[in-house]
């Protein structure tokens, strides 16, 4: 139950207090008395009534005193305090107002409505005290949302305000009450202009609105706030009243301005916009996020800051801090980057994070800085991100993870950029060498080209083709190959100047652009130096290599202006350097063109020339030196071409070797000379050797013995009548192929023999390696036979007599070519080789008249 009202009754007059506690007591109150000023202060302080019944004239403190003294007590102020004064005493009541009375009552006091007066007052005084409770938890709850409140009427100077509305707008409102102009100053410019309408249309038609607005108060700092207004209109329709809240919404603003700044900021990383746009929004963006900030993003390498990205900053700023070496006492954002963690200088004069760097502090005026440093995804540090203030700033927590937010977009826009710069790198150079390719190379070359039509000048264009390399390559293997081929690029790299560019097209290829040439002299001249660097042996694991270079030179805009033609000019002009021997540059001629284009023609026409049945074999005869008997027939293809007649081997091999043809038509050949063996032996001749020239192409094929197994089962002739001829080039490709080939060979039965000996560099050490089964000299050797008696100890001479001695040596059989003369054949005679073949005998004939040469020769 609730405990009954106390009344303190204050009177000198000890009758008129009994007659109150009496009249009091009887209603349900409690009462307290007090007989003075002083006795009444001691029984407020420790009864804590709920009324104050007080007489004003007592001796001592009189009633309007001890009603102030009650006044200034805490939590007092709601009490109701009634004076009991003479009814037509109007001083004595003004004066009790003044004191802070609540009510008065007249004496002589009418006992029959004192009980009910004091209930009213108790009723009343209860209602007070609970609308001053809801006001302070409305002022608290509006304090807690940062809403304040306000109202004005149309017309009027000013408007009321809650203290939070103060509060949010960063201005002091004595009486609750403020200025529209100071209410103005604070808001935003941009935003007023847009406001100013909606609060006209308030006023005039009573239109609600709800708007954003930034405030700048006083300090710089803004704040966002979101206005909501009402209108409330009277009678006749006219706008009374317009009310509205404000909320401060700058932390929601913040955290959106945030996200959608990242965002931006993504997207240009995205789009890959330069790194220094970028670092240029992160900076905004801190600068959005803390208004006094000024933001900063340094990039760093080799220790040093390399870049320095601060839009905010005074001219002279970025300069300053550029070239920084790091450490932890260069200023914030060197410390930062040197520590690889979070550094803050509340009072830069006083930090030893700046303690070398106090001279740019005092220049540009930074009182308190912080920065974070920048990490890559792999744990490298890129940079750092700072803050700088011109005034003193506690950086906080909150500040700190503001940063490393934007230190992880810097990180992730410069390892973005990392990354198509390495990949804008790999599609424009090749990977093996480092140089330019060929994209990067017609997309270079196509700017030049347009450039010199505007402004003239002489350029070359120089196709590098190494000779030799393929041998290289095919018998030490591609990572030989690939070792060598970087040493090439390097030393092409030595002869060329920054403003030539260098490519490699792909394989042994390169091209080299010159620019801007005197004449065509300087192209020779680069020409001649690219020979005598690429010409000094190679030393690759171990092995010494040498390979020359065939260079074509086309001169623009000369020869041609366009990439195309450019190439192809060149190409021209590098076969026919290739097609002399190689080791050699050549201009491009006009005229070249025709002898390639017909190049091109027989390639064209050999891919046809098998299915339309154009080859033909003839076949020589290999004799007994000693009576002329036929021992064994080589077979030498024959192209009968429809408008070009007969074509020689030696006009087409090399081609069909080239775009590997010679495969197909090297398995014709064989097929066709083993059924005509198998032929003459089932036309009753004696059985002979058939020899068929093998391409170094077609013999480094791993199957190639598989192929003569083959051969010789679907012709049946037995392999012993099948002689194999190979050159000495062959020899020296992929050598385990070879010996695997020849040794498959000789397990089959088949002859092999070593064709044009002499010519090439086979060693003895490779014939003793090689399971060979003869050699033939080559016809070079066995011209100059003639001439010299059997003594005379001619340079051939001297050589064929040491092959006949290494072919005895190595229990090989030996042949001799190309014997035109009987002087040759004697001297052959003599110098121990007794076999042999040439025009002394019979030249090349075809089949029928081959056999009908056996018939009589056989
Ligand atoms: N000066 C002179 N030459 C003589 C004499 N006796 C024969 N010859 C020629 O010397 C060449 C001998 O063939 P090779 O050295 O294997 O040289 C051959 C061989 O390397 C190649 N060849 C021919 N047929 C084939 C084939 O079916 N396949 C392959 N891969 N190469 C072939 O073409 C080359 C040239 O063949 P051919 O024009 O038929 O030329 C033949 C032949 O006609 C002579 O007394 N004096």
């Amino acid at each position: 139950m609730a405990e009954s009202p106390r009344i303190l009754v204050v009177d000198d007059e000890s009758t008129i207090r009994l007659l109150i506690r009496e009249v009091l007591e009887q209603r349900g109150f409690q009462v307290l008395e007090a007989e003075d000023g002083p006795g009444a202060l001691k029984v407020f302080d420790e009864g804590k009534p709920d009324l104050v019944l007080l007489d004003v004239f007592m001796p001592g403190l009189d009633g309007f005193q001890v009603c102030r003294h009650l006044r200034a007590r805490p939590g007092a102020d709601t009490i109701p305090i009634i004076i009991i004064t003479g009814t037509e005493d109007y001083d004595a009541i003004r004066r009790a107002y003044e004191a802070g009375a609540t009510d008065f009552i007249g004496k002589p006091i009418n006992w029959i409505i004192l009980g009910e007066r004091v209930r009213y007052m108790l009723r009343a005084s209860a209602a007070v005290r609970q609308l001053a409770q809801n006001r302070e938890f409305l002022a608290r709850a509006q304090a807690l949302a940062r809403l304040g409140s306000f109202e004005f009427r149309p017309g009027k100077a000013t408007l009321d305000v809650s203290p939070e509305f103060c509060e949010i707008c960063g201005l002091s409102c004595p009486g609750s009450e403020v200025d529209w102009e100071d209410v103005i100053g604070v808001i935003h410019p941009d935003d007023w202009k847009a406001l100013e309408p909606l609060v006209e249309q308030a006023c005039t038609a009573g239109i609600c609105f709800r708007q954003d607005i930034r405030l700048v108060t006083g300090n710089g700092i803004r704040r966002y706030a979101m206005l909501q207004v009402d209108a409330e209109t009277d009678a006749d329709g006219a706008v009374a009243r317009v009310t509205g809240i404000i909320q401060d919404i700058t932390e929601r603003k913040l955290a959106e301005l945030l996200e959608a700044d990242s965002n931006r900021i993504l997207q240009l990383i995205v789009q890959k916009e330069p790194l220094e746009r970028i670092f240029r929004e992160v900076a905004r963006l801190l600068e959005r996020q803390l208004p006094l900030a000024m933001g900063v993003v340094c990039l760093v390498a080799d220790d040093k800051v390399v870049s320095v990205t601060a839009p905010g900053a005074e001219q002279g700023f970025s300069e300053a801090v550029s070239g920084t070496a790091l450490s932890a006492e260069s200023g914030t954002h060197a410390a930062a980057a040197y520590l690889g963690q979070p550094v803050v200088a509340p009072e830069v004069f006083s930090s030893t994070f700046w303690r070398r760097a106090r001279h740019v502090a005092r220049a540009f005026r930074i009182r308190s800085s912080a920065a974070v440093p920048v990490y890559s995804g792999t744990g490298q540090i890129l940079g750092a991100v700072s803050m700088v203030f011109r005034e003193e700033y506690q950086i906080s927590g909150a500040d700190l993870a503001l940063m490393e937010k934007t230190a992880n977009l810097v990180a992730l826009a410069v390892e973005q950029h990392q990354l198509s710069q390495r990949l804008i790198h790999q599609a424009r150079h090749d990977p093996l060498t480092g140089l330019v390719n060929r994209a990067a190379l017609n997309h270079w070359l196509e700017r030049v080209l347009k450039e010199r039509a505007r402004h003239p000048s002489l350029g070359a264009y120089m196709l590098i083709d190494l000779d030799r390399f393929k041998h290289i390559n095919d018998s030490l293997g591609h990572h030989v190959g690939d070792l060598m081929l970087k040493q090439v690029a390097d030393r092409l790299r030595q002869v060329v100047r920054d403003s030539d560019l260098l490519c490699r097209m792909g394989g042994d290829e390169f091209v080299l652009i010159l620019d801007r040439l005197r004449d065509k002299n300087d192209a020779a001249r680069a020409a001649s130096r690219i020979l005598e660097h690429v010409g000094r042996p190679f030393h690759v694991e171990g092995h010494e290599l040498h390979v020359g270079a065939s260079i074509g030179i086309t001169l623009f805009p000369d020869d041609a202006v366009d990439t195309t033609t450019l190439h192809k000019n060149a190409d021209i002009a590098m076969y026919v350097a290739k097609n002399q021997g190689g080791n050699r540059y050549h201009f491009f001629d006009g005229r070249m063109h025709e002898a390639v284009i017909q190049r091109l023609q027989v390639e064209n026409d050999l891919r046809k020339a098998l299915e339309r049945n154009e080859f033909q074999l003839h076949y020589q005869p290999q004799v007994d030196l000693t009576d002329n008997r036929v021992v064994a027939m080589e077979a030498l293809i024959r192209w009968n071409h429809p408008e070009r007649g007969r074509i020689p081997p030696d006009r087409f091999i090399s081609i069909a070797e080239e775009c590997r043809l010679i495969i197909p038509i090297g398995r014709w050949v064989l097929q066709e000379a083993c059924r005509q063996a198998k032929l003459w032996q089932d036309q009753g001749l004696d059985p002979i050797r058939v020899a068929v020239n093998v391409s170094a192409v077609q013999f480094t094929e791993t199957d190639f013995a598989e192929t003569v197994r083959q051969v010789l089962q679907e012709t049946g002739l037995e392999a012993r009548w099948l002689e194999v001829e190979i050159t000495e080039t062959v020899v020296m490709k992929d050598q385990e192929v070879v010996r695997s080939n020849l040794k498959k060979l000789k397990d089959l039965g088949v002859f092999t023999t070593l064709d044009d000996f002499g010519t090439g560099y086979s060693s003895i050490t490779y014939l003793r390696q090689m399971p060979l089964d003869g050699i033939k000299i080559d016809k070079s050797f066995i011209r100059d036979l003639e001439t010299a008696a059997p003594s005379d100890e001619s340079k051939n001479a001297g050589l064929v007599k040491a092959f006949v001695n290494l072919a005895a040596n190595l229990h090989l059989s030996l042949v001799a070519e190309g014997i035109e003369t009987e002087d040759q054949r004697r001297f052959l005679l003599q110098l121990g080789c007794s076999r042999g073949q040439g025009f002394l005998f019979n030249p090349p004939v075809p089949a029928e008249e081959a056999t009908a040469l056996l018939r009589s020769k056989g």
